[in-house]
C-alpha cells in the first residue's frame, strides 16, 4: 500500500543537550519561545496615521533558525524591533520566553525598565552597529560580556569569536595577518565593524538572536561564518555537514567556504546550544539553512513554512503512485496546501487545528479512519500519516485479516478514489494518530492542471518529433 518507511527527516530543531541547568530552561513541551498574536502597528498620527502591520501571528519553537523574507517596506524590520522591545507594542500580544525565570515575558503595556529586561535576553544584529568609537574591537565585546567566574582569561572568549569571524591572526588562506583585536572602529572597514558587532551580539550566547540583514555588508566567506555560528549556537551540526562547508586546499580561492582552522574554533565558541534566531535576509545561503521561512507582504505574514514539515509532506506524497501523474510543481503546491506550520516531530495542538482547518485530523487509539466498503465521493480523502501508527484490516468472508501496519510518513486511501470504487480495507488507529488529509476534490484539481501538460508530452511522444529515443 505504501513504500518503505523513511528514516527521520532533517535534524530536529530544539534537540539540545539533555542536561538542563537553571538559566537554560525550555518552555513547556510543544510551546514556543516566541509567540506573536494579532499584532498591528501604526506610524504617524492624525491624518497621516498609517497602518503598517496587520494581524500578525507567529510562533517560533526553541532552537529554530527562522528566516523572514519579503519585499522592501513589507514590515520585517518593524516586527523585529517590536519583538526586541525596541519599539512600543501598540496592539496585539508578544511573549518572549525567559529561560532564567522559566516563564514568558509579555511586551504588552510594560514599562521601560521591564523592556530593558527583555532586551537583555536578546542578541541584536542590526545594521547600525553602535560600536563605541573610543574602544577597541575586543573592548567593545568585553563591554557587553557577562563575565563568568570560571574564565581564567576573560578576554579569550572574545578573541576566539573575533578570530573565528576573521579578525584574528590568520586570514582565510591560513596566512598570518595582523589581528584587528586592538583596532578602534574608525580603523576598521564597514564589514569588519559589522563582524565586531556580530561578535558582541553573540558573546553571551543569547537565547534569542534578532538579526536584520546580518550578512549584507560581508563577503561570502564571512557571511557563511556568521550563519554557521548562528546555526551552531542553535544545535550541533553533524561533523560531515560541517566538513562540506570547509574548503579543501585545491579550492583555496573559492568564496563562500570556511577555512579548516575555523572549525575547532567554532566548536570552542559554541559552548552551549539552544539559541533561537530570527533573521531578516535575502541571502540564499541562509535560506538553505532555515528551519522556518516566514514571508511578509504588505504588513502581513503571508506564509509561514516549517521546512522539515514541507519536506516530510512532499516526500510522503511523492511516494504515492497516485501523485505520479501530478506535475512536480503542482505536487509542491498540493503539499503546501496541507501544511500547518508545525514540525512533524511535534504533536499538533487544538489551536493549530483551529487555525488551519481541514488539513490535519487527529484520532484516538482504536478509532477507524476509513472503513471497508464505504463508497467514495467528493468528500473522500487521501491520508498521509503525520504521527502515530495504524493497522490496515480486510474482512474476507467475515474473517478479519490484518494486512499491515503503517507509521509516520506512510499514506493510505488513494486507491479507492483513483479507481472510483468503495474502500477495499479498513484503517484503524493503534496509537494516537495525526494525519494530513487531501480531499478528492483537491486532488482532482491538481491532477487536471497537470493533465494537459502530460497529454501534450504523450502526444508529442506518439507523433514523434524526430529526436532519437531509446
Ligand atoms: N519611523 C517610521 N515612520 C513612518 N513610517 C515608517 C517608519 N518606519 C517604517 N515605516 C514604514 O513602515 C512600513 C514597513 O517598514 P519596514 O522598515 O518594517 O519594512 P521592511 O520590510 O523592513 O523593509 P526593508 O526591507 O526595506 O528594510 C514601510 O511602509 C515604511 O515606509
Amino acid at each position: 500500500m505504501s513504500s518503505e518507511p523513511r528514516e527521520n527527516g532533517p535534524p530536529r530543531p530544539g534537540s539540545f543537550s539533555p542536561e538542563r541547568e537553571s538559566g537554560n530552561r525550555l518552555p513547556p513541551p510543544g510551546q514556543p519561545v516566541l509567540r506573536i498574536r494579532g499584532v498591528n502597528h501604526y506610524f504617524g498620527s492624525g491624518d497621516t496615521r498609517t497602518q503598517v502591520l496587520f494581524d500578525n501571528n507567529l510562533e517560533v519553537m526553541p532552537g529554530e533558525l527562522v528566516i523572514m523574507s519579503g519585499p522592501s517596506g513589507s514590515g520585517k524590520t518593524t516586527i523585529l524591533t517590536l519583538i526586541g522591545g525596541l519599539r512600543t507594542l501598540q496592539e496585539g500580544e508578544i511573549e518572549v520566553w525567559d529561560a532564567d525565570r522559566g516563564g514568558y515575558r509579555t511586551l504588552q503595556g510594560v514599562p521601560e525598565p521591564e523592556l530593558v529586561q527583555v532586551r537583555r535576553l536578546i542578541g541584536f544584529i542590526f545594521q547600525r552597529h553602535n560600536l563605541f568609537d573610543s574602544l577597541t574591537a575586543v573592548q567593545n565585546i568585553r563591554m557587553a560580556q557577562q563575565l563568568k567566574e570560571r574564565a581564567t582569561d576573560p578576554g579569550a572568549d572574545a578573541r576566539d569569536v573575533l578570530t573565528y569571524l576573521l579578525l584574528g591572526e590568520k586570514d582565510l588562506a591560513g596566512k598570518d595577518q595582523k589581528s584587528r583585536f586592538d583596532y578602534k572602529p574608525a580603523q576598521l572597514s564597514g564589514g569588519q565593524r559589522q563582524r565586531v558587532a556580530i561578535a558582541r551580539a553573540l558573546i553571551n550566547r543569547p537565547k534569542l538572536v534578532l538579526a536584520d540583514e546580518p550578512t549584507a555588508a560581508l563577503d561570502a566567506n564571512s557571511g557563511l561564518a556568521v550563519v554557521t555560528l548562528v546555526q551552531e549556537l542553535a544545535r550541533a551540526r553533524p561533523e560531515a555537514d560541517l566538513m562540506k562547508l570547509v574548503r579543501s586546499a585545491e579550492e583555496a580561492g573559492e568564496n563562500g567556504r570556511l577555512a579548516e582552522w575555523q572549525v575547532p574554533l567554532l566548536k570552542r565558541v559554541v559552548a552551549e546550544h539552544g539559541t533561537t534566531s530570527l533573521i531578516v535576509t535575502h541571502d540564499a545561503r541562509i535560506m538553505n539553512l532555515a528551519d522556518r521561512i516566514v514571508h511578509m507582504e504588505r504588513g502581513r505574514i503571508e506564509s509561514n513554512v516549517v521546512v522539515a514539515e514541507r519536506l516530510f509532506v512532499r516526500e510522503g506524497l511523492r511516494q504515492s503512485p497516485a501523485f505520479a501523474a501530478v506535475l512536480p510543481e503542482e505536487q509542491e503546491k498540493l503539499a503546501d496546501s496541507v501544511l500547518i506550520g508545525v514540525h512533524p516531530g511535534e504533536d499538533v495542538r487544538p489551536d493549530h487545528l483551529a487555525r488551519s482547518p481541514g488539513r490535519v485530523e487527529v484520532y484516538e487509539p482504536g478509532q477507524f479512519i476509513v472503513r471497508q466498503g464505504e463508497a467514495v465521493n467528493e468528500e473522500s480523502k487521501f491520508y498521509l500519516i503525520r504521527r502515530g501508527t495504524v493497522e490496515v484490516l480486510r474482512d474476507v468472508d467475515g474473517a478479519v485479516q490484518k494486512l499491515t501496519e503503517l507509521g509516520a510518513g506512510r499514506y493510505f486511501g488513494e486507491v479507492a478514489f483513483l479507481l472510483d470504487q468503495p474502500r477495499n480495507a479498513s484503517v484503524r488507529t493503534l496509537t494516537r494518530v495525526e494525519v494530513y488529509t487531501v480531499s478528492r476534490t483537491a486532488f482532482d484539481r491538481f491532477q487536471s492542471v497537470s493533465r494537459p501538460f502530460i497529454e501534450r508530452v504523450l502526444a508529442n511522444f506518439r507523433a514523434g518529433d524526430g529526436s532519437p529515443r531509446t
